[in-house]
């Protein structure tokens, strides 16, 4: 029996580059200037595979909707979102952690605490289960002006060198958890396709070694 196709959603960013080379070094036999390319939707017909490249926070929702039968997206992604898919693997790639920051020796304000955050959920959660009622201001990047600024008292975002906290004469306070890059897949698609999506998972396994 010929195999099938897979979809694969790609996040376009930073993680790329490290996702694409790992399925490269699991074997797949895939083109080396994908990147110069502005094209969104990729075929690789002698892998039959077809590359999506979605925003890094769309990967779930393409996968989710079963447009794509597998993606990678961050922990950070996945916690923020909850969707109906699976994770199948830890990729260990683009690691870095979700903490709380703000400027040294600041206590979150008594009567109106401010955090600004692009995970509303995640930071909502965090301090629900510390017991602290926040009032959470959504932004969608340059999340550290917001304390320097004064428009929140913290920041929940992502540290990875901690050179964007120093730099902006930021300090970390909490640490609220571990992230990398994951393999997600459709349930149904894993039924319907499971011998080739197990494969994948087997050779990116042992690559990974
Ligand atoms: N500084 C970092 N170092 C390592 N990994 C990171 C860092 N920032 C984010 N990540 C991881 O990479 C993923 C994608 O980040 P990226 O910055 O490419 O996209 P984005 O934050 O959605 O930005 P944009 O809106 O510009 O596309 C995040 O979901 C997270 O898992
Ligand atoms: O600890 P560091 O190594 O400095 O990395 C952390 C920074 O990286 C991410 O920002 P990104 O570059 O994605 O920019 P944006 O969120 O402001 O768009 C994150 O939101 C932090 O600002």
């Amino acid at each position: 029996m010929s195999k099938s196709e897979l979809t694969i959603a790609m996040p376009k960013g930073r993680i790329f580059e490290e996702a694409y080379a790992l399925l490269q070094k699991a074997g797949f036999q895939l083109p080396d200037d994908l990147e110069d390319s502005r094209k969104l939707i990729v075929e690789v017909p002698n892998e039959k595979i077809r590359f999506i490249l979605a925003k890094p926070m769309d990967v779930p929702v393409y996968v989710e909707h079963g447009v794509a039968d597998i993606g990678i997206a961050g922990k950070d992604v996945l916690l923020e979102q909850k969707r109906s898919v699976h994770e199948l693997l830890d990729l260990k790639i683009s690691q870095c952690y979700i903490a709380t920051a703000g400027l040294p020796n600041t206590m979150l304000n008594d009567i109106a605490p401010r955090v600004a955050t692009k995970y509303p959920k995640i930071a909502s959660d965090f301090y629900k289960e510390k017991g602290e009622q926040v009032e959470i201001i959504g932004l969608n990047g340059s999340i550290e002006l917001a304390p320097m600024i004064g428009l929140a008292d913290r920041i929940v975002d992502i540290v990875s060198t901690g050179r964007t906290l120093t730099e902006n004469g930021l300090v970390e306070y909490e640490h609220i958890v571990d992230v990398t890059s994951r393999l997600i897949v459709n349930p149904v698609s894993y039924r319907l396709k499971s011998e080739r999506i197990r494969d994948m998972v087997r050779r990116l396994k042992e690559s990974m070694e």
